[in-house]
């Protein structure tokens, strides 16, 4: 059985439908990814998952339990969880703050954790009191899956975690989503960034205008001639 299992779903905003018949899946452990073009759905399958876009339609089952009615909160708890791509953490609040408030559906802030993830991402540990603010595009996504760590989850879901860092850094945040992976955590990314995200992933899917394009090996996919012209500009 796997972790994560979308059968036939319909989803959108309002009664305004984005996504059509989409299947996808993603076992334990391992490191999936979504990529297409801009406005294919693919944040919203995201958004979805967690009850944030609406379910119009199909199966979104996890651990075997349907949370396709859920609302985000109990999603949560359920282990699974989400950074978005913007707005992602509090500027005015210290980076300290931020991961205590990532663990608010939590009973008491896990301390040990919030060790971890400091010695997880030094440059946060070295800046624990200043303003979340104040951080660079680098260091605000790390704080951004700093506060999804906080939940220790068995699933944790990425949109984008490339779009705006500087070139030199994207390979940074990569090998770093490489390791939390490594360290047992499953993975379901979407990036735009199509061929680093193609190369680092167990498995990939490619949406477009809302439906399933193409799925398999991450460097099949990479190699595929068609999804090569068609997706990754050639
Ligand atoms: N809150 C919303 N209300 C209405 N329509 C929305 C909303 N959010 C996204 N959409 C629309 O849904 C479609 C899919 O958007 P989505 O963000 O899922 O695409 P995407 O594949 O993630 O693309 P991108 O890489 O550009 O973010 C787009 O046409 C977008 O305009």
């Amino acid at each position: 059985m796997s972790l994560l299992d979308i059968q036939n779903l319909d989803a959108g905003y309002g009664d305004l439908q984005i996504l059509t018949d989409i299947d996808l899946s993603v076992d334990e452990g391992e490191y999936v990814s979504i990529v297409g073009p801009n406005g294919a759905g693919k944040s919203t399958v995201m958004k979805t998952i967690v009850g944030i876009a609406s379910h119009l339609g199909g199966e979104i089952s996890y651990r075997g339990s349907d949370v396709s009615k859920m609302p985000p909160e109990e999603v949560i708890r359920e282990g699974i969880a989400y950074v978005p791509q913007t707005a992602n953490i509090f500027p005015s609040l210290s980076i300290d703050e931020n991961l205590r408030l990532g663990a608010y559906v939590l009973d008491e802030v896990p301390t040990d954790r919030q060790q971890a993830i400091y010695n997880r991402f030094q440059p946060l540990s070295d800046r624990r009191n200043q303003q979340a603010g104040s951080l660079s595009g680098g260091q605000r996504q790390m704080l951004a899956m700093g506060c999804a760590l906080m939940l220790d989850p068995d699933l944790l879901l990425l949109d984008e975690p490339s779009a705006g860092l500087a070139p030199n850094l994207v390979d940074d945040m990569f090998d770093r989503i490489d390791d939390i992976n490594d360290a047992g955590t499953t993975i379901l990314m979407v990036e735009q960034n199509a061929k680093e995200a193609l190369q680092r992933c167990d498995r990939g899917y490619v949406l477009a205008n809302g439906q399933n394009r193409d799925e398999g090996p991450g460097n099949e996919l990479l190699h595929d001639e068609e999804v090569r012209q068609r997706f990754l500009g050639g």
